[in-house]
């Protein structure tokens, strides 16, 4: 499904920097969302490129029932769109998200069902195991996920973020692990991920205990993104040059590389040159690695190489 929503949203661009530009406009189009989806903006802005917006644009994103839903429904069908390499988020309006809606999602917090005490917990524990799901999608999606944010990112979106392969933001975005001030645990991913991707564990510890809010510059030199983009337009232009760079490459050696990084962050070193021997025991067959040597020894960009589909 979502390849058909890809497919007809847009046809193929080429690479110049006119159609970059239309590819941008395309990205921060303010169409609705795509149906059946009620949360999320799909499309194609570039070859191979799936551009996932979050678009409740006037609740400035905030995660919804359906939102937690829907996400999942859109990264596992892009797991298995072969017509797709790799992955944008952004958020449509005025800032990336406000986290969880606060409206829409109290009953489930607040008022779970069950007969006892026992039964109450385990359908928490059901219920939280669901909405951890909405991000780990993102982290077993074997496509690289790039994750564009501006203004805001507030709560679930930390944990949203933290699950993607490369963040990037804007010179006016700010981050907040906000759920201490909302009187809960960060319980779908921040904990868990945050402290992988910045290196000071104090840092990590100061943002979660006291939810103070984390400006562009900081979050670039603490290493939660990569790169600060002076405005949306700049960073959406930036991730599509940089999700077409992946796209161009192989994809058996760009999805073997995301899982293989990931493996390796949750094992020791010795565990992940195992898994990565095994790994490529099958897949240095590809003829992918031929094609790619050939095209760097005759100088030839990988843009202008054809790879199979995976
Ligand atoms: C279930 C799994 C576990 C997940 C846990 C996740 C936890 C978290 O995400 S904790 C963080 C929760 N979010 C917040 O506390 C942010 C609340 N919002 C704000 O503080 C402000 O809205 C904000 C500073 C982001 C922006 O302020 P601004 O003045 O620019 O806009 P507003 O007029 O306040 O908002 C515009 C409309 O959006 C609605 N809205 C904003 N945030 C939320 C939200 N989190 N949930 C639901 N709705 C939200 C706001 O009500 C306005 O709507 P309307 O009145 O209809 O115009």
């Amino acid at each position: 499904m979502l390849s058909v929503i890809c497919r007809s949203a847009l046809p193929k661009y080429g690479r110049s920097w006119l159609s970059a530009q239309v590819a941008v406009r395309t990205m921060s189009s303010s169409e609705g969302p795509s149906p059946p989806f009620t949360t999320l903006a799909v499309s194609r802005p570039a070859e191979a490129v799936t551009h996932v917006q979050l678009h409740r644009p006037k609740k400035l994103n905030a995660m919804n029932k359906a939102f937690w839903r829907e996400m999942v429904e859109c990264f596992n069908e892009i797991s298995e769109d072969q017509d797709c390499r790799v992955v944008v988020v952004s958020g449509a309006g005025k800032m990336f998200t406000a986290g969880i809606d606060l409206m829409d999602m109290a009953g489930d917090m607040l008022q779970p069902e069950g007969d006892d005490a026992a039964r109450v917990a385990w359908n928490v524990r059901k219920l939280v195991a669901k909405y951890q799901e909405t991000f780990s999608v993102i982290e077993k999606c074997p496509k690289p996920v790039l994750v564009a944010v501006h203004g805001a990112c507030i709560g679930g979106g930390v944990d949203l973020i933290t699950a993607c392969d490369i963040r990037l933001c804007t010179q006016d975005a700010w981050f907040q692990v906000k759920e201490v001030d909302i009187g809960l645990a960060a319980d779908v991913g921040t904990l868990q991920r945050l402290p992988k991707v910045i290196g000071s564990r104090s840092l990590v510890n100061e943002l979660a205990l006291t939810a103070r809010k984390m400006y562009a510059d900081e979050a670039k030199s603490s290493g939660l993104v990569s790169r600060v983009f002076p405005d949306k337009d700049a960073m959406m232009a930036g991730a599509l040059e940089m999700a077409g760079e992946i796209a161009a490459r192989s994809p058996v050696a760009v999805q073997g590389t995301k899982l293989n990084l990931i493996y390796s962050r949750d094992h020791s070193v010795a565990e992940g040159l195992d898994y990565m021997a095994t790994w490529n025991m099958s897949m240095l067959q590809t003829q992918d690695v031929m094609k790619s040597a050939q095209a760097v020894m005759e100088k030839k960009s990988l843009k202008e190489t054809l790879f199979s589909k995976l």
